[in-house]
Formats: C-alpha cells, structure tokens, sequence
C-alpha cells in the first residue's frame, strides 16, 4: 500500500511548493484538506492521526498545536516551521550532514537561512579549521518568497519598494540552530536582508583566515567542504570564483545548494557563499528530500535538480 502523506497548511508558500514536488507521485497519495475545512480543528485531528506522515507548513504556534493533536504513534512528522529546530527528541533534517532522518519519528527542517550558513560552517568547525569559539558573522539576502503570504503581499503590493533591511533585534529566529549545529559557543552575528526577487537566496560568511589559528587556505577550505558532502547530489562545491552571483527577479527554481569559496591570492581573507532556492533546499525541496528518506523511497523522487 502507498504511504499517505497529509500536509497541513498545504495553501501556504511552502504547502503549495511541497504539493508541486508531490504531484507526479505514483508511489505516494497526498492528503490535503478542502479550504473550508483547512483550519477546522477536528478535521485536522482526524487527517494528522490517519496519515503516516505529516508535513506541517504552519506557523510556528499552529505547528506545535498540530504535533499536541497526533496520539497515533505511527504518525511520523515533518516540521517546515523553527518551533522544533533544537527540540528534544526531534531530528534535525539535514541528512547531508549526518542527521539520521531515515529512522526518525520527528524531523525538523532546517530553517533557509541556516541551510546556507550550516553547510558552508559545519565542516570547518567539525575539522578544527574554524574554533568554535570563534566570532562568526553570516550576511545573507532572501527572495521575498522566504517571509511566506504576508511579505509576498508586502513586496508584490507596493512596487517602490526594492530592498529590506531587518533583524536589528541581534535575535533572529534561527540563531538557535545556527549555533547549536554549526557547535558553535556563541551565535554568529546575523544580518539578513530581502530583496525584489520572489525567490533565491545567497548567504555569506566572511572569514579573516590570517586570523584564525589554523591559518587555512583556500584550498584547504574547499578540500574540507567536497570531503564534506561527496556523493551529495543536491550540495555542489564549486571550485570556481566567479566574478559576480545574480538574483532575477523571478528566481530559479531549484532544490541544489550550491557552496562557493572565494578568497584574496595571499589566502588572508575569504568569503563562504552559499546559494539555494529559500523555497528549494530552504523549504520545499528538504522537506521532500526528508520524506523520501523516511518513507525509504527514491532518494531524489520529485527534486530538481
Ligand atoms: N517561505 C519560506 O521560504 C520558508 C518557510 N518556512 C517555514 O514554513 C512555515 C510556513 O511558511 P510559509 O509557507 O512561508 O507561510 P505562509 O504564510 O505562506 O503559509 C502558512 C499557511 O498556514 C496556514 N495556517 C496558519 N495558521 C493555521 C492553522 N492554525 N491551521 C491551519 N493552517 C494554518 C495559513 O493560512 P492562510 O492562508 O489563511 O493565511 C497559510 O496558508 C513557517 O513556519 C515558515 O517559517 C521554512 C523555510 C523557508
Ligand atoms: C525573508 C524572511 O522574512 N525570512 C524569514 C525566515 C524564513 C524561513 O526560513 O522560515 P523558517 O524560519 O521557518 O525557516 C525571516 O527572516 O523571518
């Protein structure tokens, strides 16, 4: 019998992205209820508890009511939204850095942000390359898509504005998992911005290699990184230091992530840049990735790639 896959907030940003990924799917039966219904309590205690796997596109608060609503012990979960990014008891879902989502119950999808600023870190600071200790800064700019119906709204609403700039709180609702799965002993200093583009994210670290203690190169960043995720067919190191990254103003729709490192010749000064779709490997396609792994089914079923 074919899994059933129930995503509740299927009318979001995020929902609509997974139910595209999902709809080809001959080896899955998706579950999504009528929009008179999509909010009814009830209804959705009755399709969490029917399903074995549920996705939730929710906000934060309506996630955690969801998860509170499922007694079926079969039900496996995956959470699009940050309220269970550093849980107890729940799996981060970023396989690629060793995560074991195929046998968890309770998998939390790394938040957009994070995914770019995770991969590019992790492994530097797992290798000794980047101490732990070490005061981090991450800049990065969002397509407005990343900031759900509301900010679409926003940005598709009022054609003069360009750019925003926020964040200035230093309390960032990804912090948390930045730090703790980046094992870092303070959170990096967070700059987000959003821009024209409905989708499309880059996220930058600036590292002062002079400084750090280990001295690393260039080379020995980007040798670190591809041992990282060799084999990974939707992270991608790219040796290459191109001159410029673009955003269009539609975006690419994609779910790779995409891993640069560009540094100066004397290997004083480098910047770690990250690229991926913030509904892509950021939403949609991570939470699609997650349930293929869980459901033991064709790894990259319903990706792009
Ligand atoms: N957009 C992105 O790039 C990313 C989003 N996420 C996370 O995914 C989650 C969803 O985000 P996104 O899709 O962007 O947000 P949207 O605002 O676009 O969608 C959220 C959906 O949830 C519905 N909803 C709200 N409350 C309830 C409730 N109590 N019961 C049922 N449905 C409810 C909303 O209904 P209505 O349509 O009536 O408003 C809406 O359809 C968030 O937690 C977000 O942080 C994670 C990574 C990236
Ligand atoms: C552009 C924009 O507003 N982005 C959102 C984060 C979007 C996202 O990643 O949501 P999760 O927290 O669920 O991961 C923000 O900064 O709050």
């Amino acid at each position: 019998m074919t899994a059933t896959v129930f995503i509740d907030g299927a009318a979001g940003t995020t929902g609509l992205e997974i139910r595209e990924r999902l709809a080809e799917r001959a080896d899955l039966s998706v579950v999504t209820l009528p929009d008179d219904k999509r909010k009814d309590a009830e209804a959705r205690r009755q399709a969490l508890n029917d399903a074995d796997f549920v996705i939730l596109c929710l906000p934060d608060e309506a996630a955690r009511e969801a998860v509170a609503l499922i007694a079926n012990p079969r039900t496996r979960v995956i959470d699009a939204s940050s309220a269970h990014r550093v849980a107890d008891g729940w799996t981060y879902g970023f396989p690629e850095l060793g995560f074991d989502v195929a046998g968890a119950a309770r998998v939390s999808n790394p938040g957009c942000y994070p995914t770019g600023f995770l991969a590019s870190v992790a492994p530097l600071v797992r290798a000794g390359l980047v101490p732990a200790d070490w005061p981090l800064t991450v800049n990065a700019i969002s397509g407005y898509s990343g900031g759900g119906k509301a900010l679409i709204e926003r940005f598709e609403g009022d054609d003069s504005l360009a750019f925003r700039d926020y964040g200035f709180s230093l309390a960032h609702k990804h912090l948390p998992e930045m730090q703790r799965h980046a094992g870092l002993l303070y959170p990096p200093v967070f700059a987000p911005m959003v821009a024209r583009s409905f989708r499309g994210m880059i996220v930058e670290v600036p590292l002062s290699l002079a400084a750090l203690p280990a001295k690393p190169t260039r080379a020995a960043i980007l040798d670190t990184l591809h041992q990282a995720f060799d084999g990974q067919p939707l992270v991608h190191v790219i040796a290459d230091q191109p001159d410029e990254l673009l955003m269009t103003t539609a975006g690419e729709r994609t779910d790779r992530l995409d891993l640069y490192v560009f540094a100066d010749k004397a290997d004083a000064q480098a910047r770690l840049v990250a690229r991926l779709d913030n509904l892509g490997k950021g939403a949609g396609g991570a939470a699609v990735q997650n349930l293929n792994l869980m459901a033991g089914l064709d790894p990259l079923a319903g990706l792009i790639l």
